[in-house]
């Protein structure tokens, strides 16, 4: 059985499929990328598969599970919880207490909420910084802290949306060990992102999306020599640079 499964979910705004017919599947440990040129349907498939929108058609299955209809709270609650591209921690709470939100979202004693808290503060490299406010953060500490609040309601599938966007080369750097920790945490992942030094670096396997289509899957090195990828991606540079046109 797959961790999660997406079964040809579809999504219409209109007389425009924005996401038509993908078939999608995460196996417990794998990063899987999705990527895609501009308007092909990312956000909304990730909207669609965390719960945030309901398909027109199609199912979606976590831990063998039926999801559709589902509020995302109920959907964190079952294990897989996703990130978001613009990050607003609240800006007069500190970094602990911006992240206690996710963990008191999975304890309800304050002590393990806490021990939860610091666990992922360390995990993410913001230690030093449990004390600053929302508001003092640079993008990539706001980035992190976005990423240890999802970490901290203890996902076993976590969703990111495009956790680079506006990170300078180093701090993408920074960001990928980061990553590769969470994944030794055991934390099964999906990624979308611009950045194809990430995607790259970090995914197992890759889904991409075209015009709402899921038109190649496979690994990494597959992926980039698909002609049907290269086609996707006439016209736009295929290797995104990192702080790009999708900081936020
Ligand atoms: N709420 C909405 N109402 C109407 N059309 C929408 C809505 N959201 C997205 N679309 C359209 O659906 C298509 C897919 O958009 P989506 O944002 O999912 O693509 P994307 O791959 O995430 O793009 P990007 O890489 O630019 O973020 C686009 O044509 C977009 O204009």
């Amino acid at each position: 059985m797959s961790l999660f499964e997406a079964r040809k979910v579809t999504k219409r705004f209109g007389g425009l499929t924005a996401v038509n017919a993908v078939d999608f599947n995460v196996q417990q440990g794998e990063i899987v990328g999705l990527i895609g040129p501009n308007g092909a349907g990312k956000t909304t498939f990730f909207n669609v598969i965390s719960g945030f929108m309901k398909p027109d058609e199609g199912d979606v299955r976590f831990l063998g599970d039926s999801i559709v209809g589902h509020k995302p709270s109920d959907i964190c609650k079952r294990g897989m919880t996703r990130t978001f591209q613009i990050v607003k921690p609240f800006p007069e709470m500190t970094v602990t207490d911006n992240i206690l939100v996710g963990a008191f979202n999975h304890h309800r004693d304050a002590a393990t909420a806490n021990k939860k808290a610091r666990e992922v503060m360390e995990l993410v490299g913001l230690g030093a910084q449990a004390e600053k406010l929302g508001r003092e953060l640079t993008v990539a500490g706001r980035k992190r802290v976005e990423l240890a609040k999802a970490l901290a309601t203890e996902p076993k599938l976590m969703l990111l949306d495009e956790v680079m966007a506006g990170l300078t080369p180093s701090e993408v750097t920074g960001m990928i060990e980061v990553l590769g920790r969470v994944r030794e945490a055991g934390v099964t992942m999906v990624i979308v992102e611009h950045v194809m030094q990430v995607i790259m670096n970090l995914s197992d396997r890759i889904y991409v999306l075209h015009h709402g289509e899921a038109i190649a899957e496979g690994s990494p090195k597959s992926i980039t020599s698909d002609p049907r990828v290269m086609e996707a991606y006439l016209g736009e540079s295929f290797v995104a640079e990192p702080g790009g046109e999708h900081a936020s």
